[in-house]
């Protein structure tokens, strides 16, 4: 387990990724539906309780939040994807910013890519992997909330998930997760260390 992780603290909420400072370093964007549990996984990583705010509303997370680890990494949240009560207008504004954020990013070096292991691979996840595909931009899957299922369960949608993807997305990797009993955290940071260079 990397103690850096511990380190991130808040620096701002961007709207829109145009106001995003350019000197960040090396960043990895955090990225999920909403109510996937983005926020507590990020919180769990970095074992913090509030670092990215939790709630049980979801779409809370509704701007791209940057949390530096130090002077040249960091940790990017972005807005939890398809939250009901958020305008028809936002929504469509953030369809178009999304694959305009991954492609155009230059310091972004992977997408930890948050599913819930009831309700892997939504709509919104096959973008999300279409658009990395597309970009070669390296993705991690954190099936997370596996605590909701027995060990049996959870292994079998890991494994159902690791061979859907296997063909025809080589850029893709998978892991259970869990923000309330803390499993899987050092296999996330592992997967951050090699994106960041911490395992250099
Ligand atoms: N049992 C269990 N519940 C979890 C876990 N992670 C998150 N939750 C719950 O799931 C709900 C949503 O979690 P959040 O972390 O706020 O989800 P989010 O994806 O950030 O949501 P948005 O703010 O809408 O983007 C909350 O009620 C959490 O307590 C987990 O590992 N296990």
């Amino acid at each position: 387990m990397n103690p850096i992780y511990h380190r991130a603290h808040f620096l701002l909420s961007a709207p829109h990724i145009n106001v995003l400072p350019d000197d960040l370093g090396i960043e990895v964007a955090f990225a999920g539906r909403s109510n996937a549990g983005k926020s507590s996984a990020l919180n769990t990583i970095c074992n913090q309780k509030a670092l990215a705010r939790t709630s049980k509303t979801p779409g809370r997370t509704q701007q791209i939040n940057v949390f530096p680890i130090d002077d040249t990494h960091a940790l990017v949240d972005l807005p939890g994807y398809g939250y009901a009560k958020v305008p028809e207008a936002i929504k469509r504004q953030w369809q178009a910013a999304l694959p305009e954020y991954l492609s155009e990013r230059e310091q972004l070096r992977g997408v930890m890519l948050i599913m819930d292991v009831r309700h892997p691979l939504t709509e919104f996840d096959w973008h999300m992997l279409d658009w990395c595909r597309d970009l070669e931009l390296p993705l991690h899957i954190l099936l997370t909330k596996a605590d909701k299922l027995k060990r049996g369960p959870g292994m079998a949608t890991l494994q159902k998930v690791r061979s859907t993807l296997r063909n025809d997305y080589p850029h893709v990797s998978a892991q259970l997760f869990s923000s309330l009993k803390r499993t899987g955290i050092e296999e996330a940071h592992a997967q951050l260390d090699k994106w960041f260079g911490f395992d250099a």
